[in-house]
C-alpha cells in the first residue's frame, strides 16, 4: 500500500470499493480495488475474480491486472486505469437516449467479442457483461472488467447472476441453479450492441397501467430484434445474438474464431468482419 497514494474514489458495488491511486514510484494513475471479506475470510468471488484475471492477464481488450496485497486484512488489486465506461458513453451517464454512432458501435463489439472470444475459449464464462463493466481507454479501446461473477463454467451453476436487463432468458428460472454456457454472455454482447443502437435499455422492466412487466416478459414480449433504424446488417447481428437458441449465439463467435486461426490476425479480421457487415467500411 505503500507504493500508491489514494486520490478519490471512482465506484463501489457489491463485491468491493474502488480507487484512482497514483504509483509514488513512476506518478502514474492506476486504479485500485479493495475486495470485501466474507466474515473475517476472503470471499469465493474475491478468488475467482482474482483467478480469472490472472488466466486473462495480457489480453489487449481484458483490464490489466498489475498487482495483488493484503491492505487492512483486505485483499486490494491494482489495475490499469481507464477513464469511461460503456454506460458513460451510450447512456449519456444519466440513462438519456444518445445516438451512438454506427463506427464505434461497430469497433466495441468486435472488441468485446474477441475478449469473449478468449474468455470461452479458456473456458470462462464472465457473468455480468453490461455497460458499467466495459471500460475503454482515452482512444475508446475496450477493457472488460469486473470478474466478480466470472468463473470456469461446470454443469450446474448459479442463475442469479448478470445485471437483469442484460440477463439471457435461460436464466430466468425459479431454481438457484441452472444449466447454462457461455451463450449467456454473448445474449448480453446483444443486449449491449442493440442498446447502443437505441440510445436507450432496451430489456427494461416496466410499470404498466400500475402492473409490473417484468425484464423476461419484455424479452417474451419483443418480436424479432428491437427496432434499429435502417442498419440492415447491424439488425442482422443482434438477431443472432438475441435468439433463444444458444447454438445459434454462439455461431458467430465461432465463425470469428476460425477466420481468426485461418489468417492469424485477431483484431484486423475481427474487426474487418464485422465492420463490413455493417457497411461502415
Ligand atoms: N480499472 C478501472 N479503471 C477505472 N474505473 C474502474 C476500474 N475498475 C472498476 N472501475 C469502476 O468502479 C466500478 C466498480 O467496480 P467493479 O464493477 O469491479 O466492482 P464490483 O464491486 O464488482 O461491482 P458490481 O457490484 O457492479 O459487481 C465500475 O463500475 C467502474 O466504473
Amino acid at each position: 500500500m505503500d507504493k500508491y497514494t489514494v486520490l478519490h474514489q471512482i465506484g463501489k458495488g457489491a463485491y468491493g470499493s474502488v480507487y484512482k491511486v497514483a504509483c509514488r514510484n513512476t506518478g502514474k494513475c492506476l486504479a485500485m480495488k479493495c475486495h470485501n471479506n466474507e466474515g473475517t475470510s476472503v470471499s469465493e468471488s474475491t478468488v475467482r475474480e482474482l483467478s480469472c484475471l490472472f488466466s486473462l492477464k495480457g489480453h489487449p481488450y481484458v483490464v490489466d491486472i498489475l498487482d495483488c496485497f493484503v491492505s487492512e486484512g483486505r485483499i486490494a488489486t491494482i489495475m490499469t486505469y481507464h477513464p469511461y465506461t460503456l454506460q458513460r458513453l451510450i447512456y449519456n451517464g444519466r440513462g438519456c437516449p444518445r445516438s451512438t454512432p454506427l463506427s464505434f458501435v461497430a469497433s466495441f463489439s468486435v472488441q468485446i467479442a474477441n475478449a469473449l472470444s478468449y474468455m470461452h475459449g479458456l473456458n470462462i464464462i464472465h457473468r455480468d457483461l453490461a455497460p458499467p463493466n466495459v471500460l475503454l481507454t482515452d482512444d475508446l479501446v475496450v477493457k472488460v472488467a469486473d470478474m466478480g461473477l466470472s468463473r470456469n463454467a461446470v454443469k450446474w451453476m448459479s442463475s442469479t447472476v448478470v445485471t437483469e436487463p442484460y440477463r439471457a432468458p435461460e436464466l430466468f428460472v425459479k431454481d438457484v441453479t441452472a444449466q447454462y454456457t457461455c451463450a449467456i454472455d454473448m445474449w448480453s454482447l446483444g443486449v449491449l450492441i442493440a442498446d447502443a443502437m437505441e440510445g436507450k435499455p432496451v430489456f427494461l422492466s416496466k410499470n404498466v397501467k400500475g402492473s409490473k412487466v417484468s425484464t423476461y416478459e419484455v424479452i417474451l414480449k419483443t418480436v424479432g430484434p428491437p427496432e434499429l433504424s435502417d442498419c440492415k446488417p447491424a439488425k442482422a447481428i443482434i438477431s443472432r445474438l438475441l435468439t433463444f437458441s444458444r447454438v445459434i449465439r454462439m455461431q458467430i463467435l465461432q465463425c470469428a474464431w476460425l477466420r481468426v486461426r485461418h489468417r492469424n490476425n485477431l483484431v484486423c479480421i475481427g474487426s474487418s468482419c464485422v465492420l463490413h457487415q455493417m457497411k461502415v467500411i
